[in-house]
């Protein structure tokens, strides 16, 4: 558990003259869950964009494996083993389950025109592998009766099985999720919880933005804690808990809440 998977070395970004993130330091480990958590307008999303290579940072780098990063693009995050869900290409509300997964897999597929005009054999021998693989996800993510559904049909808690399928099409060995339970009632939330606790013990990495603080408090192994673009706090769900700087930042409530 305590191997470093990824570094994050003094990264800021900053807006017009805001500093939207400023100066976070911290390790991600393999294998665990990484919760990334705080109020309104901490930065929360602004950290996740430059993680997945959406946002460049103004200050710092990563380093994933050997690499240093600091500047990048989502496509190249991806071929470092890292993906996100809920980004930028939406489902298909009009196909069905099976075909957005496989959409997962086509983006980090380095396809030859030739290949795909002619349907040469290393062409069907790698939708081959693709559709394998789709199904393995459809049956972690339990969406095996909805595999033909149209997404359309689907409730938005399905729907976001399906995004964090398709998100695993690229084998990643970091998963970033953002926010996967908006929306969702406590008792689709448990479902979500229990399928990304499935998803790390399939030895994935996972950095998890959310804003149900009981959600992410029972989820995480350990907690980053940001307020102001800055990182307040980082441990264990209960020494988060008992922080007097997250207690304050959480406007006097308590975490647990
Ligand atoms: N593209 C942008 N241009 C200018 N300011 C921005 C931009 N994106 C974010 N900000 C500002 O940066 C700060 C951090 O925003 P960010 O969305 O990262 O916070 P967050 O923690 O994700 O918030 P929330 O929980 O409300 O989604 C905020 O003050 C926000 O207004």
């Amino acid at each position: 558990m305590n191997e470093q998977i990824m570094k994050v070395n003094n990264i800021s970004v900053n807006f017009g003259g805001l500093w939207a993130v400023k100066s976070i330091d911290m390790d991600v480990k393999k294998n665990e869950i990484l919760g990334v958590m705080g109020p309104n307008g901490a930065g929360k999303s602004t950290f996740l964009n430059v993680l997945s290579g959406l946002q460049q940072p103004s200050e710092g780098y990563l380093v994933i494996g050997t690499q240093k990063i600091s500047q990048s693009k989502p496509w190249n995050m991806a071929k470092l083993g890292l993906s996100r869900s809920f980004q930028t290409v939406r489902l298909l509300p009009e196909l069905n389950v099976l075909d957005n997964i496989l959409i997962g897999g086509h983006m980090d597929a380095e396809k030859q025109a030739w290949d795909i005009l002619f349907r040469t054999k290393k062409y069907r021998q790698r939708e081959k592998e693709l559709i394998s693989r789709a199904e393995n996800l459809i049956e972690t993510l339990e969406l095996k009766d909805k595999k033909y559904e149209k997404i359309s049909k689907l409730s938005t808690e399905e729907r976001r099985r399906v995004e964090i399928a398709r998100s695993l099409m690229t084998q990643p060995n970091i998963l970033l999720l953002d926010e996967p339970c908006a929306g969702l009632s406590p008792q689709e939330t448990e479902e979500i919880s229990k399928l990304i606790l499935k998803i790390k013990e399939q030895g994935v990495t996972v950095i998890l933005v959310e804003h149900n603080v009981k959600m992410i408090m029972s989820l995480s192994d350990r907690i980053v804690v940001l307020d102001h673009g800055q990182k307040i706090a980082e441990g264990t769900p209960d020494e988060i808990a008992k922080h007097e700087d997250v207690i304050k930042a959480y406007l006097g409530g308590s975490v647990n809440a």
